[in-house]
């Protein structure tokens, strides 16, 4: 890594930025199964630009689902996905990769390549995506690292040295080194202790506030959510949702989970499993011996 301070970094070079607050992802009418398994159906959700939105709910509800469709990496079975009024379900290879220069992904278990050092993993997407020579390079990792509070001389080492909250801090110095616009995270706080938890909460708010970044966080952590979320949205499983009936089942500030009308939700923030229990024993019977 270069010696001396880290030098301001410009953000490499994205089109022009709509308004604060206007549409900036739509789900419009999105259904999404794996051969006969249906996991969204005919999903309208709209995240607004500069908000950070969490998702939640059980288990196999289609949370990741949910962030691969945004970039592309799943393709809906129906239905549109736009991102700043493109549909992202009909761009070319060439565009999506353009496309996918503007967010940043936190992946569980941070998904960092193991035979690469932290400098390099960090680097990744800016040698990549050729976007500034090394010298840059090498004063944007500086900074990305001191930005998630990684020491110096953590760079050599390889993610296998690392403990779980430091990966993860890897993890999204690396999401941020191109300076997306949104940030997508899927659990980045599982496997954590509550401190180190804490210390992931707190970045990702200061990324999403400090960079006026958009966020689409998914999270079973109740504490994450009162932290980071301005609005929560709850899934519930397709195969549990009756015809005709929303699997959106909560889409309001975090503070109104607790008195959420529906008691699904109160259960899940909860942690009660409630009705849960005595559906999987109803399910065991019926599969019988
Ligand atoms: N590429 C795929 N091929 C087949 N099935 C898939 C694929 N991706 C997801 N699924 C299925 O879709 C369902 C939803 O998966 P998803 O990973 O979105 O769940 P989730 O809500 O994120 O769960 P968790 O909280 O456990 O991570 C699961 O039943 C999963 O097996």
């Amino acid at each position: 890594m270069s010696a001396g301070p880290p030098q301001p970094t410009p953000a490499p070079s994205k089109g022009p930025t709509p308004a604060p607050g206007g549409e900036m992802i739509e789900f419009q009418d999105v259904c999404i199964q794996f051969r006969q398994q249906k996991v969204l159906r005919n999903l309208n959700l709209t995240i607004r630009r500069g908000e950070t939105v969490c998702v939640i709910g059980e288990s196999g509800c289609g949370k990741t689902v949910l962030l691969k469709l945004i970039i592309g990496l799943l393709h809906p079975t129906s239905g549109r996905i736009l991102f700043d009024g493109e549909d992202v379900t009909r761009m070319n290879a060439r565009a999506m990769v353009k496309l996918r220069l503007r967010f940043g992904f936190l992946f569980q278990m941070a998904a960092l390549f193991d035979s690469l050092s932290v400098y390099d993993n960090v680097a990744f997407g800016l040698r990549e995506h050729k976007v500034c020579d090394e010298e840059h390079v090498a004063s944007i990792v500086a900074e990305r690292l001191q930005d998630v509070g990684l020491p110096m001389g953590l760079e050599r080492k390889k993610p296998a040295e690392l403990s779980g909250g430091q990966r993860k801090r890897v993890g999204l110095a690396r999401a941020l080194a191109l300076d997306p616009e949104v940030m997508l995270y899927d659990e980045p706080t599982t496997g954590l202790d509550p401190i180190m938890t804490d210390v992931i909460n707190e970045l990702i708010l200061q990324t999403q506030r400090g960079g006026h970044k958009s966020g689409v966080v998914v999270t079973h952590e109740m504490r994450t959510v009162a932290k980071v979320a301005d609005r929560v949205v709850m899934f519930f499983p397709l195969a549990r949702t009756g015809r005709g009936q929303s699997q959106v089942i909560y889409d309001g500030p975090p503070d109104g989970l607790e008195e959420a009308a529906d008691p699904r939700v109160r259960q899940f923030v909860k942690g009660e499993a409630g009705e849960r229990l005595r559906e999987l024993a109803a399910q065991n019977r019926a599969a019988g011996p």
